[in-house]
């Protein structure tokens, strides 16, 4: 996949500007501040509907401004592909090749991307909700109709739980939580299996990058607990008797305790837990492990690799690690975009663009 332009229309520090990419390396170069991790901001909104950095669409619209526009130019398996997002009287809307997309999840894995940021780390580091959302942001790309289960699934845990604070009859709270747990089996069943699907997934590809990038040779071990059993299908089997022994439970504590919103991925170095035990180069090894493994498994789902965007990864790896990585890339022929400052030395990468408050000049 590649992304071949790109037009930012009051977008963060961007009035109007446009961008021609190329195959291979495309390197943003500028100091600090200038607008560099604002384009691929800009690219990851325009594939995804969402910003890694803010939630509000409001925070990304130019100081001043009521609207903003993007728009790119992308080839997918060699047929061309135009998207925009336009976010204008407080009201997003998307197009693939002009037509209006009625859903985000209409939208969402059209063009694949993969981001990677220092950030990251926090999939380690953080607590169970950043590797449930590492995940589903990892699915949502590949089966688009998970965000839809995601947020259907939102809805009656929203609705259970203020159930939950509500009612003071309990024969008349017993008969309805039963009902609302009847969906959350269904739709919980779904986002379970897709998220153990994707863990074995991420198992066999990441284990041998780990590897290499290892010099002790780590045993890397990738598990999803759900509900707090080691298979999905324990869990799967065992959803409906785990939901009815928590309810008196729920009901005092006034809390949705049981459902794939509380799981976990465990990431284990020779059996014991990277959060607590690694150390900060096996972190970074780990993540780096976990990104190109999503490269690999959408490689093949799709038939061809993702956009890799790195925002300002290089200065933060070891040189073993930022060859490896680079080798990677350059071996894959995966179209990327790296973020560096003028300090960084890695300018013989690939084609440079100069970025200069909001404007953006390619190397001739
Ligand atoms: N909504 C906005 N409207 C206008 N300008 C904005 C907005 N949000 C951020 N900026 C400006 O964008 C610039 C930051 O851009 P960006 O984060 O892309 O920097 P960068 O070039 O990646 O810098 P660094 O090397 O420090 O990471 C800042 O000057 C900031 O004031």
């Amino acid at each position: 996949m590649m992304i071949n332009n790109m037009r930012l229309q009051n977008f963060r520090n961007y009035e109007n500007e446009t961008i021609q990419f190329m195959p291979g390396t495309n390197i943003l170069i500028g100091d600090n501040g200038q607008g560099k991790t604002n384009i691929i901001e800009g690219i990851y909104y325009l594939l995804t509907g969402k910003s890694y950095r803010v939630h509000r669409e409001q925070e990304l619209l130019r100081w001043d401004q009521s609207e903003f526009h993007l728009y790119g130019d992308f080839l997918m398996n060699d047929r061309k592909v135009s998207l925009e997002s336009h976010y204008k009287d407080k009201r997003k809307m998307v197009k693939i090749n002009k037509v209006s997309c009625q859903r985000l999840s209409d939208f969402v894995g059209t063009i694949n991307v993969i981001f990677f940021s220092p950030d990251d780390l926090v999939m380690i580091k953080g607590g169970p909700s950043e590797r449930r959302r590492f995940l589903d942001l990892h699915i949502a790309q590949m089966r688009p109709g998970h965000v839809s289960i995601l947020n259907a699934y939102n809805k009656v845990i929203q609705q259970k739980s203020a159930l939950l604070k509500s009612f003071t009859d309990k024969h008349l709270k017993y008969s309805q939580l039963q009902l609302w747990n009847e969906q959350i089996i269904e739709l919980g069943e779904k986002i379970i299996l897709n998220r153990a699907d994707l863990t074995q997934r991420l198992q066999d590809a990441a284990d041998p990058i780990y590897g290499n990038l290892s010099s002790k040779k780590e045993k890397l071990m990738i598990l999803y607990y759900a509900l707090g059993k080691r298979t999905a299908n324990e869990a799967i089997s065992e959803f409906p008797k785990l939901l009815n022994d928590k309810l008196d439970q729920e009901i005092e504590r006034q809390m949705v305790l049981v459902g794939p919103h509380r799981d976990d991925l465990q990431i284990l170095l020779n059996n014991k837990p990277a959060r607590l035990y690694a150390s900060q180069g096996q972190q970074r090894s780990l993540v780096l492990s976990l990104k190109l493994a999503e490269l690999e498994i959408i490689r093949q789902e799709k038939g061809e690799y993702p956009l890799l965007l790195l925002d300002d990864v290089l200065s933060e790896l070891d040189r073993f690690r930022r060859d490896y990585l680079i080798k990677f890339i350059e071996s894959s022929h995966i179209q990327t975009l790296i973020t560096m400052t003028s300090a960084d030395n890695h300018l013989e990468l690939g084609t440079l663009y100069f970025v200069e408050q909001g404007h953006i000049r390619r190397e001739t």
